[in-house]
């Protein structure tokens, strides 16, 4: 069963469109990207999962039922992206409350707390947490009562690089265990490693969404080969022009080696072509990043995209 599908879905806020036929789906025990610049509707489209707002055109399945169904909702998990929680409660407390808001067991509260590192903190008030802390706290707010779908808005805002690591570690778990996750970052080569697919959105259209290859190919995007000269760079660049491949931008770097680009499909023969000559001495390889892949999709705009205005 899918934890969600968004088949041809549409929303406007009042007159104005912010998100224009979207189909996507996620699957049990996969871990989706959700990107997008500023304004893109990466949170329109998890409230629409959420259910708390009806989509003009299109329809949202959740778990095999209704968005907004309480059946469905108490088996989602939601970080939002800016947590707050009051300030005279301490973190056992807050989180028990929301235990009962969820209908989800009081015994897993110090469980999940220790599950965050906030075992030590659990009985402080959270107006004395730091940022980090609460942001911990909000995500065993979203693992309450073992969600089979888990939505994360910027989760690892104000955690150190430790607690990303831990949080990540404790995403695959879950996502081994079956529990969907859809992940909205703008720290792409952070993410980069834990995401089985990837979804992109400008200004609320899906602009693509695959796992990194199938989007590296649907990009048509170049691979760039590292080569350290055996002799010179310009033997080395002879070599190039003569194996006659498409090879795009060539760059020489500061450490002496020089840069290629070069289409995948004629990857292997120049390499065979470099291998040949003798002029090589040493060789690496880089595929297009998640944020290569991203900016290629997104196009250059960057701040253009303001974010609408609310
Ligand atoms: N409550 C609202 N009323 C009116 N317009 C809104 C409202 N919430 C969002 N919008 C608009 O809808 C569009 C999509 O916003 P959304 O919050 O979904 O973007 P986002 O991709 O999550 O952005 P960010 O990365 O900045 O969090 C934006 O143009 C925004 O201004």
């Amino acid at each position: 069963m899918s934890c969600f599908r968004l088949d041809n879905v549409s929303y406007r806020y009042d007159k104005r469109p912010v998100l224009h036929g979207i189909d996507l789906s996620l699957e049990e025990g996969e871990i989706l990207g959700l990107f997008g610049h500023n304004g893109a509707g990466k949170t329109t489209s998890i409230k629409l999962i959420l259910g708390l707002m009806q989509p003009v055109q299109g329809q949202v399945t959740v778990l095999g039922g209704q968005a907004g169904d309480p059946q469905v909702t108490q088996h989602i998990g939601y970080l939002p992206e800016n947590v707050m929680f009051y300030p005279q409660l301490t973190g056992r407390e807050i989180l028990r409350h929301f235990a009962r808001l969820k209908g989800a067991s009081l015994r897993q509260v110090p469980e999940l707390l220790d599950q965050v590192g906030l075992s030590d903190a659990m009985d402080s008030r959270t107006r004395t947490y730091s940022k980090g802390m609460r942001q911990r706290l909000g995500l065993a707010q979203a693992l309450l009562g073992k969600p089979r779908l888990l939505m994360l808005d910027e989760p690892t805002v104000g955690l150190d690089p430790v607690a990303t690591a831990d949080l990540y570690r404790l995403l695959q778990g879950l996502r081994d265990e079956g529990t969907g996750i859809v992940l909205c970052s703008h720290v792409l080569p952070g993410v980069e490693p834990y995401i089985d697919r990837a979804a992109i959105l400008t200004d609320g259209a899906l602009k693509a969404s695959g796992n990194l290859a199938a989007l590296r190919q649907q990009a048509h995007m170049p691979v760039t080969l590292s080569l350290k000269p055996a002799n010179s760079v310009s033997a080395l660049e002879k070599v190039i022009d003569a194996a006659q491949t498409s090879t795009g931008l060539m760059t020489k770097t500061g450490q002496g080696e020089l840069r290629v680009d070069v289409q995948p499909r004629e990857k292997m023969a120049l390499l065979e072509s470099v291998m040949k000559s003798g002029e090589v001495a040493d060789v690496s390889i880089h595929q297009p990043s998640l944020e290569d892949i991203y900016v290629h999709f997104i196009g250059s705009g960057g701040l253009a995209h303001r974010g609408g205005g609310r």
